[in-house]
């Protein structure tokens, strides 16, 4: 069965847009009712080389049933984003998937970055799984400065090649998944040499492994990377090369070229090689929305089934949903799963938007296209991790089983503060963008998520118990942030220290005013969500999704208290307000938590989780899955006749 794909001759459209938009209902019940694709034993109970094999065998029949689906007709590259999605997919390879990258990064890598034929040539071969590859970019000793990544791809126009070197251990790739033993090939970031002269990174297609063997090519020097705190089943490999030599026409040739005699073209701009990060990053968003959902699932169901303590002396244990600190832990991240939800529907249509105008060559949006996915990638996934871990806490005990599913949960989630470029870099890259639109502000009112800056810093904002009051602060904030630290980056460079310099003494601040300008962009679309909805929903549902907006609002509001007294007119009185206004809030959501939650429609199956049934069966399940622990299979373990009688005895 292969999948067809017209490689369109016309403009590359942005397929990576197709690829991920979902059209139609996605068929679960096609893949949760497959018993292939359910484990035998506990994936926990498995050794390393276990885990890797079976979830190499689940991946392919994932995505064979997924093709299948498309060669009937039943949906097209979209049910791919169901499947690696955090729903689904993690649901089916809870500690990774081996493939994902092939999907994820290698096929969008080949339609961003490949020319037409390029892209007639490996992308039918790639989504026919002929080949399954990664991206390879990580090395050893850089993961964040790409510009000083060390695997060289020197061009030889007397055999019109390119060779692949690793000069050192440090220019091995390092991290891509995938890359230990499942893919044969990789998009392999390399810096360019041609002609005695370094053109920078650039992306090149390499064999890694045979086709028919899968053994290692020669002068390919490939393996796994080892155990991980999470996603022990992604196959993170390393890879080295020793003079590996690859045709010319394997280096993605869309945005710049080598000629047959090593001639250079350059591309209109270097970053555009950057583009599938731009692209992870916006999906990203999304995924952060999925892991929070799931834990909020969990933990909001197992509080209304758990019952502890006394609030009366003289009245039975109440739900632990009832104790408002509880409620506390799980409310604000249940408002934070929409939050996110409708920031990255936003920066989805946004990224789509801008990325068909790099088509047609128009490159002044990707500056805050990239800004934007920074900061939006870096607050959703910190605070979706966060949440995580607040919300496995909120289950006590029974939140550390892995039964639970929120350890594996929060394994995955606080990968993505990390991959896809790590958060704090991200944030000085929007703070970058920033500085520099506050130096110039003659543009900033076309930047629809930051023309703020135009006015907010100078504008009345009393206190007022309302939403709009919270944008408004929070954008007062953000540009107070921005502009407190140009003046320190200016008066240190007055001082004598240099621009570099003088950017990391004041990075800290920096890194804050995009975290603000961050979770402004967020509240405002959640606002203007909101809004939307209201005139087309029932009067009790726009209720609730104007207190879920409020919370989220006013919780963003007293994360920021320091900096709302410092940059708006806020009094100590206001936030007392504020924290009352939280405390109405979680109140009034209190009757409607589970029923959110379950607005959130993951099946068990998906949840897979012994505390967020939806039959609230807790303890029954939480002792069937002790059952399934290999030691219970008999009364006394070997060990006992081994070591812990000898040593009883000897103690005697
Ligand atoms: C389905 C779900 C399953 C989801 C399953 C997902 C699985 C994913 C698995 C993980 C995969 C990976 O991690 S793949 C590897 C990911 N690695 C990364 O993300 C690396 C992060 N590092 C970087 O991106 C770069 O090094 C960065 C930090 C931006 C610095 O780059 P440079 O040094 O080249 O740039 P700078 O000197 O800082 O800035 C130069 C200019 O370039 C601009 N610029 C920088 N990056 C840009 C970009 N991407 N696009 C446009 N423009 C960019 C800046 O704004 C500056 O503009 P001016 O100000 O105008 O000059
Ligand atoms: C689960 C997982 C999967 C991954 N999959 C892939 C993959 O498929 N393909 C791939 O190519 N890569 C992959 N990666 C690698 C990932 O992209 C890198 O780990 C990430 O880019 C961070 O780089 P690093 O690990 O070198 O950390 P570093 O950049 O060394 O960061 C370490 C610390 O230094 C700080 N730091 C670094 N630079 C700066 C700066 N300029 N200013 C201030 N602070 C700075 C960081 O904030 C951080 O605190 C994966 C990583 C993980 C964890």
């Amino acid at each position: 069965m292969s999948a067809k794909v017209v490689v369109s001759k016309r403009r590359n459209v942005n397929r990576q847009a197709i690829f991920l938009i979902t059209l139609w209902p996605f068929p679960e019940d096609f893949f949760l009712s497959d018993p292939e694709l359910k484990s035998k034993v506990p994936l926990e109970y498995l050794s390393h080389k276990e885990k890797y094999e079976e979830a190499v065998r689940k991946a392919c029949l994932l995505f064979r049933k997924v093709i299948q689906l498309q060669n009937e007709g039943k949906g097209g590259m979209d049910n791919f984003r169901e499947v690696l999605g955090g729903q689904l997919g993690s649901a089916i390879l809870p500690d990774g998937n081996p493939i994902t990258l092939h999907y994820v990064m290698f096929i969008p890598t080949l339609m961003g970055q490949g020319t037409i034929e390029q892209q007639a040539e490996w992308i039918q071969k790639a989504w026919n799984c002929d080949i399954i590859g990664t991206y390879a970019q990580t090395e050893l000793g850089h993961g964040t400065f790409i510009r000083g990544l060390e695997t060289v791809a020197k061009y030889d126009p007397k055999t019109e090649e390119f060779v692949l070197h690793s000069p050192t251990l440090t220019a091995y790739k390092w991290w891509p998944g995938g890359l230990g033993h499942s893919a044969n090939y990789a998009v392999v970031v390399a810096q360019l040499y041609t002609q005695g002269k370094c053109h920078g990174i650039h992306p090149f297609v390499v064999q890694l492994r045979d086709e028919e063997t899968h053994e290692p090519l020669p002068g390919i020097k490939i393996g796994e990377i080892g155990c991980k705190l999470g996603m022990n089943s992604t196959n993170n490999g390393y890879l080295g090369f020793d003079n590996v030599r690859i045709p010319r026409n394997y280096m993605l040739m869309k945005n710049s070229q080598v000629l047959p005699d090593g001639t250079y073209v350059k591309s209109p701009s270097s970053k555009l090689t950057y583009g599938t990060m731009i692209f992870v990053r916006v999906v990203l968003v999304q995924d952060a929305a999925t892991y929070l959902k799931k834990a909020s699932i969990i933990a909001t169901r197992y509080s209304a089934i758990r019952h502890q303590s006394q609030i009366k002396p003289d009245q039975p244990e109440p739900q632990i949903l009832d104790y408002v600190t509880q409620q506390y832990k799980l409310f604000p991240n249940i408002a934070s799963c929409f939050a996110f939800q409708y920031a990255a529907t936003w920066l989805w249509d946004t990224y789509n938007n801008i990325t068909e105008e790099l088509e047609t060559g128009q490159l002044d949006n990707l500056p805050e296209l990239h800004a934007t996915a920074c900061v939006l990638k870096a607050v959703s996934t910190a605070d979706a991790a966060q949440g995580v871990e607040m919300l496995r806490l909120a289950c006590g005990g029974h939140g550390y089983m892995t039964a639970s599913n929120l350890p594996s949960t929060y394994g995955l989630v606080t990968a993505m503060c990390t991959y896809e470029g790590e958060n704090t870099v991200l944030l000085l890259q929007t703070a970058r963008f920033l500085v520099k639109m506050w130096q110039n502000k003659t543009n900033v009112y076309k930047l629809p998520t930051m023309k703020y800056l135009a006015t907010a810093l100078n504008r009345a904002t009393p206190f007022e118990k309302s939403v709009e009051w919270v944008i408004a602060a929070l954008q007062k904030t953000a540009a107070g942030k921005i502009d407190l630290a140009n003046r320190h980056l200016n008066e240190r460079v007055a001082k004598g220290q240099s621009y570099e310099d003088a950017w990391n003494n004041t990075s800290i601040e920096l890194v804050s005013a995009a975290e603000v300008h961050g979770r402004t962009i967020i509240v405002e679309q959640f606002y203007n969500t909101v809004q939307g909805y209201k005139s087309r929903v029932s009067k009790e549902l726009g209720t609730v999704l104007e207190q879920l907006l409020q919370l989220y609002a006013v919780n963003a509001a007293l994360r920021c208290t320091g900096d709302f007294l410092r940059f708006t007119e806020v009094l100590g009185k206001d936030i007392t307000v504020l924290q009352t206004w939280l405390e109405e809030l979680l109140s009034q959501i209190r009757p409607n938590a589970v029923g959110l939650v379950d607005s959130f429609d993951m099946r068990d199956e998906i949840l897979s989780s012994a505390l967020g049934c939806y039959d609230g069966n807790v303890y029954e399940r939480l002792f069937n899955e002790a059952q399934k622990s290999p030691l219970n299979a008999e009364p006394v373990n070997k060990s006992y006749n081994l070591y812990l009688k000898p040593f009883i005895k000897a103690q005697l």
